[in-house]
């Protein structure tokens, strides 16, 4: 953000979970700055800790009104989903535990879906009639699915799971094979589940080359995007933790703020909200209809099962929902050997979704 002029709106509430976490220590920093809601939107802070962690989540709070944002109207930190999610407008639910080397994040499940009822049910009794909700703790789809289930009177579109980091890093890594910046790439789609299974689809990208714009698989080979980049892509947390030996954080948080922001203000809007930054993937006027990935509620689309949570091309205009853009199946004739990995990601999903209902959770 270059400038900041006086707020002028309204205060919006946004409630952090996980506060005193890797994530949340990244990603309170940049809302508070007015990189989430924009320029011009005061907000006011509600962060969840568990008990334990509480102490040190006053520490974050403390730094936060030692840094002097001019848009932060309000710092509150509590261990109660109730408290934290009063009048909630803009949901983060970060708070889980993460995966260690060797683990999936399936492996999650059990341990952290025990999380999201509870708070699925705070956001059903407290949060304000324009929530969004978006999950980031893993395995994020389920997640949600489990939040959603415990929030009857919330419409289920308000609940989503975070797939931007994955659509990001394939866009940074598409970019990067073609030697262009990673504003000339656009049309990426991630489907699927947040996992190993998920599937980067490059059928439908394009990539600027000397100010024009061609399908991405004319610019690299289709042998490279099926054998290198959709694994790469897939794996690239579990290659994280391998190198830096923790999850991603700075780039999860990153992730989420670019989904909340596009999902309030719009996928047209532009990373400060003014509608001229040029940082958002596929910006420009020649590169075609611009979609963004997130997992969202499936309406039947795509044959995935109406009422799973799974990664889409989506748009925004701004509304309470994100909308599944048409006509995008991928063309596995073009990436072969991908053939059969968007019906096999949607099956994991139907499993996890099994499974939780197993354990009683769904
Ligand atoms: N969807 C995505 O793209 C990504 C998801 N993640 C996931 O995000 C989650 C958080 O990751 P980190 O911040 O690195 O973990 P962390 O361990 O550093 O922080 C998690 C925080 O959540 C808190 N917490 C646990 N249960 C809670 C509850 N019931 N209510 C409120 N807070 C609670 C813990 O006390 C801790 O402070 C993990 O599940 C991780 O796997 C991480 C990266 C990307
Ligand atoms: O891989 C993990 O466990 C953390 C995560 O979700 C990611 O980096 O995408």
């Amino acid at each position: 953000m270059s400038t900041v002029s006086a707020p002028s709106r309204a205060p919006r509430t946004v409630t952090v979970t996980g506060a005193a976490g890797n994530i949340g220590y990244a990603l309170l920093f940049r809302i508070a700055a007015g990189g989430m809601l924009g320029p011009d939107t005061p907000v006011r802070l509600r962060l969840l800790e568990i008990p334990a962690a509480l102490r040190a989540a006053e520490g974050t709070a403390m730094e936060l009104a030692d840094a002097a944002f001019p848009l932060l109207a309000d710092v509150e930190v509590t261990d109660d989903p109730a408290v934290a999610f009063d009048g909630v407008q803009h949901a983060m639910l970060v708070g889980a535990r993460p995966r260690t080397k060797g683990m999936e994040r399936g492996d999650l499940l059990e341990a952290n879906g025990g999380i999201f009822g509870p708070q699925g049910r705070a956001i059903n009794d407290h949060a304000a009639d324009d929530v969004r909700v978006v999950v980031v703790g893993n395995p994020a789809n389920t997640n949600a699915l489990i939040a959603a289930a415990h929030a009857p009177d919330v419409p289920a579109e308000r609940f989503t799971a975070l797939t931007r980091l994955d659509h990001n890093r394939a866009v940074a890594q598409l970019a990067a094979r073609a030697g262009v910046a990673v504003t000339d790439v656009a049309g990426v789609t991630i489907w699927g589940n947040h996992s190993a299974t998920q599937f980067p689809d490059l059928t439908h990208a394009r990539v600027r080359v000397d100010g024009g714009w061609r399908p991405a698989l004319e610019v690299v080979d289709p042998a490279w995007a099926a054998e290198e980049f959709v694994p790469r892509v897939a794996k690239r947390g579990a290659e994280i933790i391998e190198v830096r030996g923790a999850s991603s954080a700075a780039s999860a948080a990153s992730a989420a703020v670019d989904h909340m922001r596009d999902w309030t203000l719009g996928t047209d809007a532009g990373a400060d909200g003014t509608g001229t930054d040029a940082a958002q993937p596929g910006a420009g006027t020649d590169a075609g209809p611009r979609w963004t990935s997130a997992a969202v509620v499936s309406d039947g689309s795509y044959e995935v099962p109406e009422g799973l949570i799974s990664s889409f091309p989506v748009t925004s205009d701004g509304g309470a929902a994100w909308r599944i853009v048409p006509g995008l199946a991928p063309d596995e004739s073009l990436l072969p050997g991908t053939g059969g990995r968007l019906a096999a990601t949607v099956a994991e999903l139907e499993a996890e979704r099994d499974a939780v209902r197993g354990l009683g959770l769904l």
